[in-house]
């Protein structure tokens, strides 16, 4: 009995031996692997001899109490001079109680080796790296499509902003602010026109604006500015200005004023698309104009023309609607205008005015189907002060402050609604009144 159980204890040793030999092997072996990769070569080596040193230490230890064991065992036979056998004992589970397995020791069990999700490479050689992924031609191809694409669009756009510059519409903005009293929205309407029309190239019509106001608000001292402005930079034979009372003062002649002017205008706009530019048609008194004048005016801004027909500018100037003007102002001057500022006010104009006046001049004539409406509003006091003082300027009178009231107080004006006092003539009488001085 005590033979089989110290044969059952020394190879139970072996076991647990072997057992903690190789748990020794694989901690030591994960150490080594976390030593191989930390950027300290010597360090883990030193582990590793460390390690080595002391499995042969423990290796030296078992043997030894194994040789013990054997000695010890070699004595108990030694008293019965053969080595002691046993029959064989059988198992059976009888007798054992669940508390008496906790008692077996515990079998060796290998550890399960965590695998690295990082891929090891082997200490000896160059380290490998993951190999880089080539880019494909078509991302390259892509880059340099969008650096043409960037190029062309940055091309145009400076090509457009030559193209405006060209017409000069900064320096038309400030002589229209510096020259035209009391007209800021309405001079900010036009240019927005002009702006919007000569920032492109390709127009599918014509620009037509129609001017209207009161007399003497300054439709035609406007008309006269943009002439100025447009042949100083188009050139004086790409700029037209048409006044009916003086070019075809006969009602007769109505027919063949209208071929004459429809060959003018198709020789202008020939040599303006020959020089890349745009002209400008300016028709003053429009109001006064022959129904065979205008029939050709609106086959020339409404058809299909080609190319060299649709890069103009027609500017019509005239009093037409001028007492709806007048009565709306008049009726909608109010203190709570009083704080707007001259564009605010203006764009109300241009709302509230707009639908009635196209409705008028549709019925005078279709022309107007094509046009935007633009309409001057009365002249204040303020603004009839500021004529005089330009005009008496340009006379080379002295500018005197109380002479400037004076005559200003000879212009009627219509009975003062919301603080407003507005002149009945405009400026008309100014010049005049200059004159007498
Ligand atoms: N808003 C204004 N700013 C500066 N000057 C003006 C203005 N309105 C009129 N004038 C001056 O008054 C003169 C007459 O004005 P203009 O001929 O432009 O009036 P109009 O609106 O064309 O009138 P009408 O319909 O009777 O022809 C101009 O020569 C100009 O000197």
């Amino acid at each position: 009995m005590s033979d089989g159980s110290s044969s059952t204890s020394s190879s139970q040793l072996v076991e647990d031996f072997e057992g903690e030999l190789d748990e020794e092997v694989d901690s030591e072996e994960e150490k080594n692997q976390e030593g191989r990769e930390s950027p300290i070569p010597s360090l883990s080596s030193f582990a590793s001899l460390r390690a080595v040193v002391r499995i042969k230490q423990k290796y030296h230890a078992m043997k030894k109490r194994r040789q013990e064991m054997a000695l010890r065992l070699g004595a108990q036979g030694g008293l019965t001079g053969a080595p002691g056998r046993t029959s064989p004992k059988i198992f059976t589970f009888d007798g054992l109680t669940p508390t008496s397995f906790s008692s077996f020791p515990s079998v060796p069990q290998k550890k399960k080796r965590r695998r690295k999700r990082r891929v090891m490479f082997p200490n000896d050689g160059p380290r490998k790296t993951v190999p880089k992924q080539e880019r494909s031609r078509a991302t390259y191809c892509l880059y340099l499509l969008f650096a043409i694409v960037f190029v062309q669009v940055y091309n145009a756009i400076e090509n457009l902003d030559d193209h405006v510059l060209r017409y000069d519409l900064e320096g038309l903005e400030k002589t229209l602010r510096r020259e035209v009293f009391g007209q800021q929205g309405a001079v900010e309407g036009l240019l927005s026109h002009l702006k919007d029309y000569l920032s492109t190239y390709v127009h599918n019509k014509p620009l037509v604006v129609s001017v209207h106001g009161p007399s003497g608000v300054g439709k035609s001292h406007l008309g006269r500015l943009l002439a100025g402005h447009f042949r100083s930079v188009v050139g004086d034979t790409l700029v037209l200005q048409y006044y009916v009372l003086h070019h075809c003062p006969q009602e007769a002649d109505a027919m063949q004023c209208a071929r004459n002017l429809s060959a003018l205008i198709s020789e202008m706009v020939e040599r303006a698309e020959e020089e890349e530019k745009i002209p400008l048609f300016i028709f003053d008194e429009a109001e006064h104009m022959h129904v065979e004048i205008l029939d050709v005016l609106l086959r020339l801004v409404a058809s299909k023309q080609s190319n060299e027909y649709l890069n103009a500018i027609y500017l019509f100037l005239s009093n037409l609607g001028d007492a709806h003007i007048t009565k709306h102002m008049l009726q909608n001057s109010s203190s709570v205008s009083m704080g707007m500022t001259a564009s605010v006010r203006h764009s109300n104009l241009v709302k509230e005015l707009t639908p009635i006046l196209r409705n008028k001049l549709e019925k005078h004539h279709p022309l107007w189907t094509e046009a935007d409406i633009l309409p001057l509003g009365l002249l204040e006091k303020d603004h009839v002060m500021e004529c005089f003082l330009e005009e008496i300027t340009r006379e080379g009178f002295y500018p005197d402050h109380s002479n400037i009231e004076r005559l200003a107080g000879e212009i009627e004006y219509y009975p003062v609604v919301g603080g407003r006092e507005y002149s009945q003539t405009g400026c008309k009488q100014v010049v005049a009144k200059v004159n007498m001085l």
